[in-house]
């Protein structure tokens, strides 16, 4: 098939549209190419995967597995495949929390190539999510089809990963050719062409960015020591608290859910040592008062420990604004971290934004919860997962009982739900050991709370839950 039965083809499809439509990257386009709508039309989708495969056969030399881009992208790939009898590897969105938590699907070995299909590019931020993970898998990754370059500097940011694109058709002649079959009219046309001058570039968002000049892929090396992910981190309080745990050697979180504010400071000065963070709810204090916040912040720093309100807020951005500057407990004031749920969606993290700039504090994203029957599971941990990563700058990591794929290093792990000699309450509460999560689970800090603040000798069982969890960090860094 040419470009001009091609063009004629995806206008009649309705995939070229007119309008004001907002691209993954955040901008306002005047023209939109819709390829969802190809499925519907399965001559012209294979046809579509036939003109890229020819493409990237007169270029380069055609990789012999190719992996789509989820999810426009997967019918194309799959048609290229069957037509090519050419092996297939899918990239899931998000790596699933059961069975082998794969997430390139597919038969395959560490040094394999792989040809990345996309319907198009932008800036490139999809490819490079994807290639990013395939790198992760050990596969390689040198050459990358689309059917449409939007000319927004997608080549130029892949070029800078040491990848080549290739593409069918480019935005400046599809345009040419719609305008040369009448369906662009003057002042749209010359909307469009505007617009395309404006942005010549569009930034890849954070999320997608993959260290520049693609390095040779290797499989992931399993665990960082915290020293490394502390220069990871994202978050500033991500970074502090991993300093402070390779500092004190102790990923150890007590939860004071005590009543009184002087038995939560005592408890704070006697095990501050041993701890990294003390984690507190401060709406059960009775005789709460801002006098309580300014000792427990004394002792905070005499032992060099964070302060987590587990305040679990999950309002809408503008409430929750207030819920965390004002009222009472003037909880932005003080703490270092809070805990959020996603339930309300991503932009209650809009309501942290202005004081989280301020102090550099942490959001903790409840991903999953310890409790018995919890509903954060499954596609609302991976959600929870993926607003995290879209606000790596705010959220300094997950509560959550393991570790997956989906969670960068980046990111600090807390697992309540820890208790050495009981497996749960009479109230849905679930307990694992320090060893199981950490080494077991791969996650970072355990938060334990009545195992240590019931016992008779809390220092010392604090002292056997710190050694207990860090020898499971080392362990797992063997
Ligand atoms: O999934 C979750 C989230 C938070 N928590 C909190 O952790 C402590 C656990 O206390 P224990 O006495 O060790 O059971 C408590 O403050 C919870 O609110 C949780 O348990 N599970």
């Amino acid at each position: 098939m040419d470009l001009n039965t091609l063009v004629s083809r995806l206008h009649e499809i309705n995939a070229v549209k007119l309008g004001q439509f907002k691209l993954k990257s955040g901008i306002m386009s005047p023209i939109y190419i819709d390829l969802r709508v190809t499925v519907s039309s399965p001559v012209l989708l294979s046809q579509i995967a036939e003109m890229m495969y020819q493409k990237v056969s007169q270029d380069s030399s055609m990789p012999p597995i190719v992996c789509g881009v989820p999810y426009t992208a997967l019918p194309i790939a799959t048609a290229m495949s069957i037509a090519h009898d050419t092996p297939m590897v899918m990239r899931r969105k998000e790596a699933k929390n059961y069975g082998t938590a794969q997430l390139i699907e597919g038969r395959y070995k560490a040094g394999d190539n792989v040809l990345v299909v996309e319907d198009l590019v932008t800036s490139g931020a999809s490819v490079l999510e994807t290639v990013r993970d395939l790198n992760a898998s050990g596969l390689v990754v040198t050459d990358v089809v689309v059917l449409l370059d939007r000319q927004q500097g997608a080549r130029q940011e892949l070029a800078k990963h040491g990848l080549k694109l290739h593409s069918v058709i480019t935005m400046e002649e599809l345009i040419d050719t719609l305008t040369k079959q009448g369906k662009l009219d003057e002042p749209t046309l010359a909307l469009v062409n505007s617009f395309l001058e404006a942005n010549r570039a569009v930034t890849v968002p954070a999320a997608s960015q993959m260290p520049a000049a693609a390095p040779a892929p290797k499989p992931a090396k399993k665990y960082l020591t915290y020293e490394e992910r502390a220069k990871l981190a994202t978050n500033p309080t991500a970074s502090k608290l991993f300093n402070i745990m390779a500092t004190k050697k102790t990923n150890l979180a007590v939860a004071v859910d005590l009543t009184r504010k002087q038995e939560v400071l005592n408890l704070a000065d006697s095990i501050g040592s041993e701890i990294c963070v003390l984690k507190t709810h401060v709406d059960i204090i009775d005789d709460y008062d801002q006098d309580f916040v300014h000792q427990l912040e004394q002792i905070a720093s005499k032992h060099n420990f964070l302060i987590f309100e587990d305040r679990k807020f999950a309002d809408i951005g503008n409430t929750v604004k207030y819920q965390f500057e004002s009222g009472v407990y003037h909880i932005s004031k003080w703490a270092h971290m809070v805990t959020i749920h996603g339930v309300a969606g991503p932009a209650i993290i809009d309501g942290f934004r202005d004081s989280i700039k301020q102090t550099g504090a942490g959001l903790l994203l409840l991903a999953q919860m310890s409790s018995k029957g919890s509903l954060c599971v499954g596609e609302y941990t991976n959600q929870m997962i993926e607003m995290g990563k879209q606000n790596s700058d705010a959220v300094m990591g997950f509560i959550c009982q393991e570790r997956l794929e989906s969670m960068s290093d980046n990111f600090v792990l807390m697992t309540p739900g820890i208790q050495f000699n009981s497996k749960g309450d009479s109230m849905g509460q679930q307990y694992n050991t320090p060893d199981y999560v950490v080494k077991e689970k791969g996650t970072d800090v355990i938060i334990v709370g009545r195992g240590i603040y019931q016992n008779s000798e809390p220092k010392s069982e604090a002292i056997k839950y710190k050694q207990a969890a860090w020898a499971a960090y080392e362990s797992r860094l063997n």
